[in-house]
C-alpha cells in the first residue's frame, strides 16, 4: 500500500478505538449524573428526621454529590484529546495512553492514565532501552476525530509482519504548530529527560534548571499533575501551590492544570500571594533591590516598635485626688520595655497595660516620697487597671497594627530614617520613602512581601466578637457546600502554611524577602523549584540563595535536573539571543540546544525617533500576516502605554503588547522587539532581561533599534 493509504487505514483503526472510548465516556457521565441526582434526593427528606439521622443523611448526601461532581468535572476537562498514545509490546494487547484512565463495563482497560506506571514506557522507552515497546504511536485528535498518527519504532527487529509504521516525528510537528494565548499541555510528546523530572520522588526539594524554552514550566506543571495523581492521599487535601512571576503568566499557564483534571492546585502570582492582594506594578530596579533585600526585615521590625504617629505623648490620670502623670520620655521607656519582651505587638497589649500600671504605681511612690499621700501599690495597679479612662488611653497608645498602615508610615522620611538607621543609606531612605507615600491599595509586587513580613512581625490582630461569629458562619457554609472545591480554596486563611507541595516557577528572580514569604506557606511542604540562573534579574544571588535555603527548612533530599534542549525558539532566533548573553551574563552556565531550523533569520531594523512608531506598526502587521498564531510586541516597561497607543488601531486578538519584565515565561509565534538597549538600561541585570525578551518567539523575530549597544 502507498504511504497515504497506509496512513488512512491506520487512522481508521485508531478511530474505532477512540469511538469506543467516547461511548464509554458518555456512559460514565450518565452514571455520575444519576448518582448526583440520587444524592440530592437523600437531602430532601432530611428535615423530617431526628437530628442525628439528619446529620448522617446530609453527610452521605454531601459525599455522593461531591464525588459525582468531581467525576463529572474530570470527565469534562479531559474531553479534548482524551486518547493520545498507543504502545505495542512484543507480547500482549496494545496499551492506549490518555489523559484519564478509563475501563469498560467488564473492567478492561480502554485507556491508561498517562501518570500510571503502565504508561511510563510511553515516555521512557528508547531504542537503546526499549522497555519491550516495539512501536510507540502518537495519536492526534480534534474532539472525537482522529486526525493523524505518528510512529516511532524502538525494536526494529521485533516488528511483526503487517505492523505498519507511519509519520515523521510528532515532536517536531507539535513544535511547529501555531501558539495561542494560553500554554498547551505537552502530555503527548513529553521527552525522556523531561519525564524523569516529572516522575522524580515527591519528597524534599526538586530543582529544575535549563535555558529558555527547555520546557521547565511545562514540566513543572505536569509534575504537579503527576504528583497529585500518584500521591493524592499525601498531597491532595492540603493542596499544591503553584507560584509564577506575574498575573499575565499565571493566566497563560492556567489552562494546563485544570485540563489535567487537577482541582487541588492553587495558582498565584507573587503579587497575589497575600490574600486580597492583586499587585501588578513593578518598582524600578534599584528600588526593587532595596525592598527585596533581607535588610528590610530589620527596618520593618524597628518601624513596628517605633511610636505610632497618632499615639498620645502624655498620660494623666487622677487617683484618689492625686494626679499621676507620665510624660513622653516615660511613655517611651515603657514602650521599649514592652517590646524588649519580644512578643508581636498585637499580642502584647496586656503586657503594655501591666507596664503602664507599674509605671503609674512608681509615680505614686515618687509623689509619696515628695510629701504626697501614701497609696498602696497593689491598689493603684488594681484600681487603675479597671478604669475606663485608662483603657481608652491604652488603645490609642498601643493600637492594633495593620501591615498596610505601618508600611505607609514609612513614607515619612524621618520615620523611615529612624527605622533604617545603620541599615539603609541616605539615598535608599529617600528612594524608599517616596515610593511608600502612595495611597490605598496601590502596592507594588515587591511591597507584598513586605506586607506579609509585617503581618507576621505584628502578629494577628485580636478578633472582634462579630468577626468570630462570621467565621463560624463561613465554616458552616463551607460544610454545607462542600461539593465545590473552589470554596475550600477561597476559605484558606492568609496565614495558610500547610501546602503539601509548592512549585515555584521563574525562581531565579525571587528576592530574599519573597523567599521568606514563600517559606512561610510551605512549612510542611516539599518543593519543585524551576529556574534559569542566566535569566535572573536579581542582583544579589548569594543573599537570595541563603533565603531560599532557609525557606526549604531542614529538608534533606535535594535533587537537581538540567534540561538541555530548547523546544521553543528556532535555531536562528536562539543564536542571536545566545550571542547577546555569551561571555557576559552566562558566565559558565551552559546554553541549551535549539533543535528546530526554520530558515528564517531574525530581522534587525534601524529606527529613530521619527520612524519608530511607523516601524512598530509595519513590523507588527507583517508578522501578523506571516504567522497563524500570536504576535508579541515587547518593549521596556516604561514604554508600554505608548506602544499600546501606537497599536490601538491594530487591535487584534492575536497581537499583545508586553513589558520586558512581564514577558517572563511567555511565548509568541512572532515577536517585535522595540529598542533592545532600553531593556538593558531599565534593569540591574540588563542583558539577562534582554535575553529573556529575545527568547520569546517560536518562529520569527524583528528587532527595531536606534543603536547597536545591545549587541
Ligand atoms: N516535550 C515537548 N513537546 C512539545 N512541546 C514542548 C515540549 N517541551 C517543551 N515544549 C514547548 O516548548 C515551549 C517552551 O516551554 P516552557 O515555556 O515550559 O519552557 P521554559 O523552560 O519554562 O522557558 P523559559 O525559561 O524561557 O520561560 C512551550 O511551547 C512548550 O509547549
Amino acid at each position: 500500500m502507498s504511504e497515504p493509504r497506509v496512513r488512512r487505514a491506520e487512522i481508521a483503526i485508531e478511530q474505532s478505538h477512540v469511538d469506543r472510548v467516547y461511548t464509554r465516556l458518555a456512559e460514565l457521565r450518565r452514571q455520575a449524573e444519576d448518582m448526583r441526582a440520587k444524592g440530592y434526593e437523600i437531602g430532601h427528606g432530611a428535615q423530617r428526621e431526628a437530628v442525628f439521622e439528619q446529620a448522617s443523611m446530609l453527610f452521605e448526601r454531601d459525599m455522593m454529590v461531591f464525588h459525582a461532581n468531581q467525576t463529572l468535572q474530570s470527565l469534562d476537562a479531559e474531553y479534548e484529546g482524551l486518547v493520545f498514545g498507543r504502545l505495542d509490546h512484543t507480547t500482549a494487547e496494545p496499551v492506549y495512553v490518555g489523559r484519564l484512565g478509563i475501563r469498560d463495563a467488564d473492567f478492561e482497560n480502554l485507556v491508561t492514565d498517562w501518570r500510571a506506571p503502565a504508561a511510563a514506557p510511553f515516555y521512557q522507552a528508547t531504542a537503546e532501552e526499549p522497555m519491550d515497546v516495539v512501536r510507540r504511536r502518537v495519536i492526534r485528535c480534534s474532539g472525537q476525530q482522529v486526525l493523524d498518527v505518528d510512529d516511532d519504532v524502538l525494536m526494529p527487529e521485533s516488528v511483526p509482519d503487517g505492523m505498519p509504521v507511519v509519520g515523521e516525528g510528532a515532536l517536531m510537528a507539535a513544535l511547529g504548530r501555531a501558539r495561542g494565548d494560553r500554554m498547551r499541555d505537552i502530555v503527548a510528546t513529553i521527552q525522556k529527560e523531561q519525564d524523569e523530572v516529572i516522575r522524580a520522588p515527591w519528597r524534599g526539594v526538586t530543582e529544575i534548571t535549563g535555558g529558555p524554552g527547555t520546557g521547565k514550566t511545562a514540566v513543572a506543571l505536569h509534575r504537579a499533575a503527576y504528583l497529585l495523581y500518584r500521591y493524592r492521599r499525601q498531597l491532595g487535601g492540603a493542596g499544591v501551590l503553584v507560584v509564577g512571576p506575574s498575573g499575565v503568566f499565571t493566566s497563560y499557564i492556567s489552562r494546563v492544570l485544570p485540563s489535567m483534571g487537577e482541582t487541588n492546585v492553587e495558582l498565584r502570582s507573587l503579587g497575589e500571594l497575600l490574600d486580597g492582594m492583586q499587585a501588578t506594578r513593578y518598582d524600578p530596579a534599584p528600588l526593587a533591590a532595596v525592598k527585596g533585600s533581607l535588610r528590610m526585615r530589620k527596618v520593618l521590625l524597628k518601624a513596628l516598635r517605633d511610636t505610632p504617629p497618632e499615639a498620645p505623648t502624655e498620660l494623666r490620670i487622677v487617683y484618689k485626688g492625686e494626679v499621676l502623670k507620665l510624660g513622653a520620655k516615660e511613655l517611651e521607656k515603657a514602650r521599649k520595655k514592652v517590646h524588649s519582651a519580644g512578643g508581636p505587638p498585637n499580642r502584647s497589649r496586656v503586657r503594655a497595660a501591666e507596664t503602664l500600671l507599674e509605671a503609674l504605681a512608681d509615680k505614686a511612690e515618687e509623689n509619696a516620697k515628695a510629701g504626697g499621700p501614701q497609696l498602696d501599690r497593689a491598689d493603684v495597679v488594681h484600681d487603675l487597671g479597671e478604669r475606663i479612662d485608662f483603657h481608652r488611653f491604652l488603645v490609642t497608645w498601643w493600637p492594633v497594627l495593620y501591615p498596610a498602615q505601618v508600611l505607609r508610615w514609612l513614607g515619612d522620611e524621618r520615620k523611615l530614617a529612624r527605622a533604617g538607621k545603620n541599615v539603609l543609606t541616605a539615598e535608599e531612605v529617600t528612594l524608599l520613602a517616596e515610593s511608600l507615600r502612595g495611597e490605598g491599595d496601590d502596592w507594588t509586587v515587591a511591597d507584598v512581601a513586605l506586607l506579609d513580613e509585617l503581618r507576621v512581625l505584628a502578629g494577628p490582630p485580636p478578633k472582634r466578637r462579630t468577626q468570630r461569629a462570621q467565621d463560624i458562619e463561613l465554616d458552616a457554609a463551607q460544610t454545607r457546600d462542600s461539593d465545590d472545591p473552589a470554596r475550600h480554596r477561597a476559605a484558606r486563611p492568609a496565614h495558610y502554611d500547610e501546602y503539601s507541595h509548592i512549585v515555584v516557577d521563574e525562581s531565579q528572580d525571587l528576592s530574599p524577602m519573597q523567599w521568606r514569604m514563600l517559606g512561610r506557606r510551605g512549612a510542611y511542604a516539599s518543593w519543585t523549584i524551576v529556574g534559569d540562573p542566566v535569566q535572573s534579574s536579581w542582583p544579589d544571588p548569594a543573599e537570595a540563595d541563603q533565603a531560599r535555603t532557609q525557606a526549604f527548612g531542614a529538608k534533606t533530599a535535594r535533587r537537581r535536573y538540567t534540561l538541555r534542549t530548547n523546544y521553543r525558539n528556532s535555531a536562528e532566533i536562539f543564536d542571536l539571543a545566545a550571542e547577546v548573553v555569551a561571555g557576559r551574563a552566562a558566565s559558565g552556565e551552559e546554553l541549551p540546544n535549539a533543535v528546530r531550523k526554520t530558515g528564517l533569520e531574525p530581522e534587525i531594523r534601524r529606527v529613530d525617533d521619527a520612524t519608530r512608531e511607523t516601524a512598530v506598526h509595519a513590523a507588527a502587521k507583517e508578522l501578523l500576516d506571516a504567522v497563524d498564531g500570536t504576535v508579541g510586541v515587547i518593549c521596556a516597561m516604561d514604554r508600554v502605554p505608548e506602544v499600546e497607543r501606537w497599536l490601538a488601531g491594530q487591535a487584534e486578538e492575536r497581537l499583545k503588547v508586553v513589558g520586558s519584565l512581564d514577558s517572563k515565561g511567555l511565548e509568541y509565534d512572532a515577536v517585535v522587539l522595540v529598542e533592545p538597549t532600553e531593556l538593558i538600561t531599565e534593569s540591574l541585570t540588563g542583558r539577562r532581561v534582554l535575553y529573556v525578551a529575545l527568547t520569546r518567539a517560536t518562529q520569527q523575530l524583528t528587532v527595531l533599534a536606534s543603536d547597536d549597544d545591545w549587541r
